[in-house]
């Protein structure tokens, strides 16, 4: 249910559209807990947990986890953050996920980038990462950087494909709701200003840790 001072907002966009490098920003801008699905599950395979190891080769291959595990693993994360304001990044990513969500609380704002898909496949094949951060580029550590295994041309393709198919029914579910807002365009330093001058609006002023653009 809706909290008073508190906001929940989910950022979607396909594979590859600048959720985590906009999610950043946002988290960093107004101070709300980012909790990325890909990344948790990644922080699973690396501490090769149960959970894990089962997910790895789906993940490896591009393909969905099961709504069941990534909705309990994602709700469990949300009951601890019960407080605070949240941006979930990489869920609900089927329509059984944003209800599962639904029967939790309720979403104040749905962030869309909506991203070329060519763009998205020139960026995807070559994004090179820190593994245990999720971060592009690891400066502070000195760690080497890898390519995502579920980074591969092919994997790409079906990774956008299962987009237009699984999630693009999402973006309806919400805009149903009233509570999309979709953000177009080529570039993330674009968009982002655009981003900041709406969710100005939407997330109350205390929350505001450092809100300029
Ligand atoms: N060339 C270019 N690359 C970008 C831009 N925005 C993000 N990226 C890169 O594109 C890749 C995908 O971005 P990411 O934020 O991880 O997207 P996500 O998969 O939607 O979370 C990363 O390697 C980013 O560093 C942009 O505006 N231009
Ligand atoms: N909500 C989700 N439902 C099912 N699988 C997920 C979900 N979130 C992440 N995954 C799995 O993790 C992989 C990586 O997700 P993510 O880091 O969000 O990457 P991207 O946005 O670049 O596809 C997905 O391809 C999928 O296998």
């Amino acid at each position: 249910m809706a909290l008073k001072g508190v906001f929940r907002g989910v950022i979607m966009g396909a594979p590859g559209s600048g959720k985590g490098t906009v999610s950043s920003r946002i988290a960093q801008s107004f101070g709300l807990q980012h909790l990325s699905s890909g990344d948790t599950l990644r922080a699973n395979i690396e501490a090769k947990t149960d959970l894990g190891l089962l997910m790895k080769s789906c993940i490896d291959q591009g393909q969905l986890v099961p709504d069941d595990v990534i909705s309990r693993l994602i709700l469990t994360s949300l009951r601890n953050m019960n407080q605070s304001s949240w941006l979930l990044d990489g869920f609900p990513r089927t329509v059984a996920q944003a209800e599962a969500l639904d029967s939790m609380c309720d979403v104040d704002s749905v962030i869309n980038l909506d991203v070329p898909f060519q763009t998205i496949r020139e960026r995807l094949t070559s994004r090179w990462v820190h593994l245990p951060s999720g971060r592009g580029l690891d400066d502070v550590t000195g760690e080497p950087l890898v390519q995502r295994d579920d980074d591969s041309p092919e994997t790409v393709t079906r990774r956008l494909k299962d987009y237009e198919r699984q999630t693009q029914p999402v973006l309806e579910y919400y805009r149903s709701k009233g509570v999309l807002e979709t953000f177009t365009g080529t570039e993330t330093n674009k968009i982002w200003p655009h981003v900041h001058a709406f969710l100005s609006k939407k997330i109350p002023g205390n929350q505001q840790a450092r809100g300029k653009a």
